[in-house]
């Protein structure tokens, strides 16, 4: 058995029980807030896991940068921490998955500066920031074909934007002096290989590359950034590998110093970090759980993978083409499946945000602190505590919230889009916290259920959530998922499935497994299932009918609450 270790904020937890000898895979995964990595057995079993916040700056709104050698050094940390005490030569493969922000170096390698201040050390536009509201409305007028792969409508959050910008904004100081342009995931594996090649999934998903068709001249050139073709994409990827393929000679000897591992062990292309997740969840068995989905298609799955964002990822044999959903997307997350991706830009940020701008945060931290509780764990408790005898739904009847905080990724395709509260009271007191917090995650679950009925019109058939990331650790969260969706929820074994994801790419990689398609389906493992909870339907479908903007005909009205009427021949839903 392995020993327990006491953690206090960043920090290692060694978790394994029967420790076999066998081999072992290390997944590093890159969220927006934190580094983590996992030892994982073949199993996809974690034996140790740790983590390490990361900075962010945000020097105006809506710029969201970070530092790729702060990460690459929280990575060297989280690693070593969770090999320590093993027979490192049992490690057969490293695999890397991180949000899809955009990292830039020079000629030499060198981080280059993507602010007006010049702070090279600041090298990364993150995927949150908005700064490309001028560029992405000028690429969307194009109505180029490729724009057909991402639901019709190309986010301000994917990089053909912000490198626009960025030859608009910072010619001299960035853009001319730039030698490489790394989706943060491909970053890792070249840092930790020195290969400069790209994963599919990051090249399709967020830069316009086809599978099938490789890059479009013509699109980089509507744009204005041609200096890309007349490059022949050396900047961008001209070399593309599917995920979990193996780079190079492995780690370097540079790189294994750095995060404690053997040199040459295999390191794999990578993977988004919701891709990653989708891996992570999607191929369990689920027999014996009473789910619709036993015995049907994988595609009758959508993994929700809820952190900081919430990505929705779904799969199928034939493109489907959703509006407003990114993709189709070929061989971007299970190799040989097209995937439609949609998305809510901010859910946990959202849900954070919420409960920490309230008057009465500081006697809810005080109260949560007392009870050695988190915040969440203590609000989920006086929910239950002020609905009495009552579903908890019937805290929000009059209390709503549009959750477009930081605009609309799915299926509305809005960046402008902002976020409402309607049913305030003159009242500030915990109670109207937690019912602001519990209105804020229905609203959410709300986005999910517009996103899977998108998909569904589209052509998907959903039968099963497979949830993972951050707040698939708050049971209100996962509870709401499902009574709000109407679908039962799937929650794996490991909480820590982006990770179990990763590892399956270093497993792919070290050749233990013939196809991403068996360390899938051998690595990841049904924990729990949570079924809708139908005695609260038809309250959450009232809900559902005052808060579904996207059905509003034009001739709906505001009433004087402040709600929306959709029917405004009709009384809003009581
Ligand atoms: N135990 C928990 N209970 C409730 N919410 C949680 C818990 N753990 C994490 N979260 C929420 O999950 C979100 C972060 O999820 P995470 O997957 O770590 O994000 P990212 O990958 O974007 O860094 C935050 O909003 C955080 O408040
Ligand atoms: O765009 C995305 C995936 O395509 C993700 O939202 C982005 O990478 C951030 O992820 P997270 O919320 O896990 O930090």
């Amino acid at each position: 058995m392995m020993g327990e270790q006491t953690r206090e904020g960043g920090g290692t937890i060694m978790l394994g029980g029967d420790q076999e000898p066998g081999n072992y895979y290390v997944g590093v995964d890159v969220g927006t807030g934190s580094v983590r990595a996992a030892l994982v057995d073949q199993r996809g079993i974690l034996l140790a896991f740790a983590d390490q916040p990361i900075n962010q700056w945000e020097p105006q709104f809506n710029h969201h940068e970070q530092s790729s050698e702060d990460i690459w050094a929280a990575c060297c940390v989280v690693t070593k921490q969770v090999v320590q005490g093993i027979d490192v030569n049992q490690i057969r493969g490293l695999g890397f998955d991180a949000t899809c922000s955009l990292v830039v170096l020079d000629k030499q390698f060198r981080p280059l500066p993507v602010n007006h201040e010049g702070d090279a050390h600041r090298n990364i536009i993150m995927w949150l920031d908005h700064r490309a509201v001028s560029q992405v409305r000028r690429i969307n007028e194009t109505k180029h074909s490729v724009l057909q792969f991402v639901g019709g409508v190309m986010s301000v959050e994917m990089q053909a934007p912000k490198l626009l910008w960025l030859k608009e904004n910072l010619r001299e100081t960035c853009w001319d002096k730039a030698g490489h342009f790394f989706d943060l995931p491909d970053f890792l594996s070249w840092k930790a290989t020195g290969v400069t090649a790209r994963s599919l999934c990051s090249l399709v998903c967020k830069w316009t590359y086809s599978a099938e068709k490789g890059w479009d001249d013509s699109f980089w050139k509507m744009i204005g950034l041609e200096d890309f073709v007349a490059d022949n994409y050396n900047k961008i990827g001209n070399q593309v590998l599917p995920p979990g393929a193996s780079l190079g000679n492995g780690l370097t000897p540079e790189a294994a110093k750095d995060l404690g591992l053997p040199a040459g062990i295999a390191v794999a292309a990578s993977l988004i970090d919701a891709h990653a997740g989708g891996l992570g969840v999607i191929g369990a068995d689920v027999r014996g759980y009473g789910l619709a989905c036993e015995g049907q298609p994988v595609t009758s799955r959508l993994a929700v993978i809820c952190g900081t964002s919430s990505c929705h990822m779904g799969i199928s044999k034939d493109p489907i083409f959703v509006p407003g959903v990114w993709g189709p997307y070929f061989s971007a997350m299970v190799p040989g499946f097209w995937l439609n991706e949609g998305g809510q830009s901010v859910t946990g940020k959202l849900i954070d945000h919420m409960v920490q701008g309230h008057a009465a945060f500081p006697e809810l931290q005080a109260k949560a602190t007392a009870r050695c509780q988190s915040v969440y764990a203590y609000l989920n408790s006086h929910l239950d505590l002020i609905k009495k005898a009552q579903p908890v739904g019937f805290l929000t009847v009059d209390l709503h919230v549009w959750p477009d905080f930081h605009g609309n990724r799915s299926p509305l395709a809005d960046l402008t889009l902002k976020g409402m509260v309607t049913g305030l009271k003159l009242s500030q007191d915990l109670d109207d916290l937690a019912i602001l917090y519990l209105a804020t995650v229905q609203a959410i679950a709300f986005g999910t259920r517009l996103i899977i009925e998108a998909m569904e019109a589209g052509g998907h058939s959903i039968s099963t959530l497979f949830l993972c990331g951050g707040l698939s650790k708050n049971p209100l969260f996962v509870q709401m998922h499902a009574d709000i969706t109407g679908m039962p929820v799937v929650l794996s074994q490991e909480v820590e499935s982006v990770l179990v994801g990763a590892a399956i790419l270093g497993a792919c990689a070290s050749g233990d497994f013939a196809s991403v398609q068996e360390a899938m389906a051998r690595m990841s493992k049904v924990g729990k299932v949570v079924f809708p909870r139908l005695e609260d339907k038809s309250l959450h479908q009232n809900s559902f009918l005052r808060t579904s903007f996207q059905t509003i005909p034009e001739s709906a009205e505001t009433c004087s609450t402040g709600i929306i009427n959709p029917h405004p021949t009709s009384a809003p839903p009581a």
